[in-house]
Formats: structure tokens, sequence, C-alpha cells
């Protein structure tokens, strides 16, 4: 079983250039879909979900190449199926844009139930109501569903509820149907603006991406283009959150600092000291950490990707600190972990009671996704001794090489197989039953 390896790593220090975003890379990947040539991405991160939409693409005839230079291309006038292989499909989260982005070229695509992290409840009934607005019938299986449309038209969708991957949905199966598409209570995330960007690059009609009302009217053709991916303000956001954690400094660069504007804010009032330059940003300790409240919400509010880091920062916080996580009310795997090290947390209803400072002890953890486990490796950080983190496979949907990029600010961090150790009596530092 593979693991990662932390040991106590105070005062971290360094500069991390920040990869593009995952999840705009997701969108991008399936927005390609629409065009008519051939496009080319930059800053594609070569992260596990990117490895799989190469397979389940490759099956169907599309082909995505990425150069030795980084750059992917992605040729979608190959396309000889849109039935996705089911399983290939639910082993990430965003299988649900290829749905949006060929419907109206192919008039019928399956694919596997959305996979991703599992925060208990997922509802994609937004997803649902914007395609069948537009003309598209569903049809459920086990594994898999069916969507069809004989010719997607334009309508006005109001969201129940405030989605990115709603919002981005609906523009892409908006953007080559027929007339105009208006989406009410749209995200306003960078997400959403990228891919309008994109899309608009290569000859879409959109318009209002970044507000909560987007138009658009179908086109008939668009040509092929390049686009470079916007950088992943959520891993940038850990590396902040991580100074505070470890003390030291650590500066993010490449990135978009407004896209970061609620982190940063938040780690100013725990006693962060932060330094805003164009395209960087510096987080440094200052000896003092207060202990404060976050609640989640949708962009611009606080991220709840960058909840589980900042649950972390909290336990190293004197005092009680309060997490209201409002878009995932289930999304606390990570709790249960860190009170194994030692963290004083209790969760109900949705909120988490942090009582800091906690004197965190190495053990073994487990990550359940993503974020869950960047918050263990931060608490690995300042945990006395050593700290193993499994479920590795989780960190990897979403960060290229989480190790390396950690040492590079001083994090005494390696990727180990721990079985050998959990059978030899000399590793009593590693225990068994995560
Ligand atoms: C690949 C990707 O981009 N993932 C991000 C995306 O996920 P994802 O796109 O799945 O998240 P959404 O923005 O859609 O979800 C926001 C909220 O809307 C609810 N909802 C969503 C869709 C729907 O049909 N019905 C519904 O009720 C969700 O349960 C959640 O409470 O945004 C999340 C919220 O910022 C992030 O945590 C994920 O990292
Ligand atoms: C929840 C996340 O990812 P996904 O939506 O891809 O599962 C995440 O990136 O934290």
């Amino acid at each position: 079983m593979k693991a990662i390896r932390v040991d106590y790593s105070p005062n971290i220090n360094g500069v991390v250039q920040i990869p593009g975003s995952k999840n705009s890379s997701l969108a991008l990947l399936a927005a390609a879909c629409l065009s008519d040539e051939t496009i080319t991405f930059k800053g594609i991160p070569n992260i596990a979900d990117f490895r799989v939409i190469c397979e389940m693409g490759e099956e169907v005839g599309l082909t995505i190449k990425r150069d030795l230079t980084g750059d992917v291309s992605i040729d979608p006038r190959s396309i000889s199926s849109t039935d996705f292989d089911s399983e290939k499909s639910s082993s990430f989260r965003t299988a649900y844009y290829f749905v949006g982005a060929l419907l109206a070229k192919y008039g019928k695509v399956s694919v596997g139930y959305p996979g991703g992290d599992n925060f208990v409840s997922r509802p994609i009934d937004q997803h649902i109501k914007a395609l069948e607005m537009m003309g598209a019938k569903f049809t459920y299986h086990k594994d898999y569903y069916e969507v069809e449309a004989k010719e997607l038209h334009g309508a006005t969708i109001y969201f129940d509820t405030i989605t990115s991957g709603a919002t981005i949905n609906a523009m892409l199966a908006a953007v080559r149907a027929k007339g105009k598409t208006v989406l009410l209570n749209a995200a306003r995330d960078p997400e959403v603006i990228d891919t309008a960007i994109f899309l608009k690059t290569i000859g879409a009609n959109i318009s209002g991406a970044g507000t909560d009302t987007i138009r658009i009217i179908g086109v008939n053709q668009l040509t092929g283009g390049t686009h470079r991916v916007i950088p992943d303000r959520l891993i940038a956001g850990s590396f902040l959150i991580a100074a505070g954690v470890a003390g030291g400094s650590v500066t993010v660069t490449d990135v978009i600092p407004e896209h970061l504007g609620s982190c940063i804010a938040k780690l100013e009032e725990i006693g962060l000291e932060i330094d805003v330059r164009d395209n960087s940003v510096t987080a440094s300790s200052t000896g003092k950490l207060f202990a404060s409240r976050i609640r989640t919400g949708m962009y611009p509010s606080f991220a709840t990707d960058l909840q589980q880091p900042m649950t972390t920062l909290f336990t190293q916080a004197s005092g009680k600190s309060i997490v209201a996580e409002k878009i995932y009310p289930n999304r606390f795997q990570h709790v249960g972990q860190l009170r194994k090290m030692g963290a004083d947390i209790r969760v109900r209803s949705g909120v988490a009671f942090v009582k800091g400072k906690s004197n965190l002890i190495g053990t073994t953890v487990s990550a359940s996704d993503i974020r869950a486990g960047i918050s263990l490796i931060l608490a690995g950080m300042v945990a006395e001794g050593t700290t193993y983190i499994t479920g590795v496979e989780h960190i990897e949907r979403g960060y290229e090489d989480a190790v390396n990029a950690f040492q590079s600010v001083g994090v005494q961090i390696t990727k180990e197989d721990i079985n050998y150790k959990f059978n030899n009596p000399f590793y009593g530092n590693a225990q068994k039953g995560c």
C-alpha cells in the first residue's frame, strides 16, 4: 500500500509555482469537444483525472495528446462514439461535462454516474433540470445513464441553488443549441469564467460569465484555438494555509491573487502577514495564531475546498474556532483522522467546533478525498514524530506531485510503500488500523 510519510517539519520556507486548475481543466477538456478543429491547452495538470479522461476519450476516438512542453492538444473530429465506458467515467466527477459538450452535436451521450470526492450527497438535479429544459431526455440504467436530444434548444434556466458544475454544463450545452439560453442564479466561480473565455475564443456567443446571469446564443460552428488554464486557487490557498500551520513563510507564484480573496482575508484575521503582488502571494507567520470562524459558500465566499486545510490550521490556534460547512454539510471525514492525531474537534449538524491549540501526534491516518489528504499532510508537518497518510490515490486526483511540491518548501515528506513496515517489528511508529 502506498502512503505519504510526513515527519515533523516546523518553519517551512520557499516558493511554490502553482499549476493549472484541476476544476477548470476538467471543464475545458470537455468544452474542447464542442470545436470543429484542434484545440491546444497550456497548463493542464498531469493529474489522475486527466489521465483517465485520456483513456476514456481514446476508447471513443477522442485524441488527447500531451507534447514535450506539457501542452495538451485535443482533436474532437475523430470522435466515433459517444458511449463512454461507465467504470472509467464514474471514477472522477465531471464526465457529465461530456454530456453537455457532445449532446447538441451527436444527439445522444451515455456516461457512468458521477464519481469524485464523496461527501455523502452530491446531487446533479440542476444539471438534469437544465438539460431537460433544453430538450434532453434522460434514461437511467444501473451503472450509467443515457441522454438524448433530437435538437437542443435554448431556454431560460433558473438554478435553484448556485452550482458551478451545472452552470458550466448548461453553458456547454447551450453553445451549439438552437437559439438563446439565459442562466439565472449562475455560479460566479473563476472556473466558470475560464470556460466561457475559452469558448468565446473559439467562436461561442456568451456574455455575463462572472455575474449571476449568463446569456448564450447558439452557434453552428466553432474554430480551433489555444487557451491557458487559470492557476489552481485551491492548491495556492492550501500552501498559504500551510505557512500558518507550520510557521515560516511560503510564496505561491503564477497565481491570480483576486481568486484567493476570502482565503487571504481570513489568514490575515488569524494572524498571518500576507504580501500580495501582481501574480504572487506570500504568507508569513507572525508567531501568533488567533482562533476564528469560517462559513463556506460559493465563490467569492470561503471555498469549501479550503475548509479542510483551514480546520487543521485552527487546531494550532489558541481558543475556539468554528467551521460552518454550508456547501457539503457532511464534508468532515478528515475530522476523525485529525482527532486520531490528538485534535480536539466536535462536529454537530454541519458545524465543526475546534479547540486549540492541540499537540498533534504522528500516526497512520487515511485520506478520504483530495482536500482531506492535504489537511492531513498539514497536520503531519506539526505532529510529533511520523505521520503516514493512506488513500494517496485521492490526493493524486488533484495534485500532480504533492510530495515534490511540499518538499520544495522544506517539508520532510516522501511517498512510501508501507506494507513491509506494518509487518516489520522494527518500524514501531507505523501503526495499523487506519
Ligand atoms: C470538478 C469540480 O469543479 N469540483 C468542484 C465543484 O464541484 P461541483 O461542480 O460538483 O459542485 P457544485 O458547484 O455543483 O455544488 C455546489 C452546491 O450545489 C449543490 N448542487 C449541485 C449540483 C446540483 O445539480 N444540485 C445541487 O444541489 C451541491 O450539493 C453543493 O451543495 O464545486 C465544488 C463546490 O465549490 C467543489 O468542492 C469541487 O471541487
Ligand atoms: C471535491 C473536489 O473534487 P471533485 O469535484 O473533482 O470530486 C475537490 O477538488 O476538492
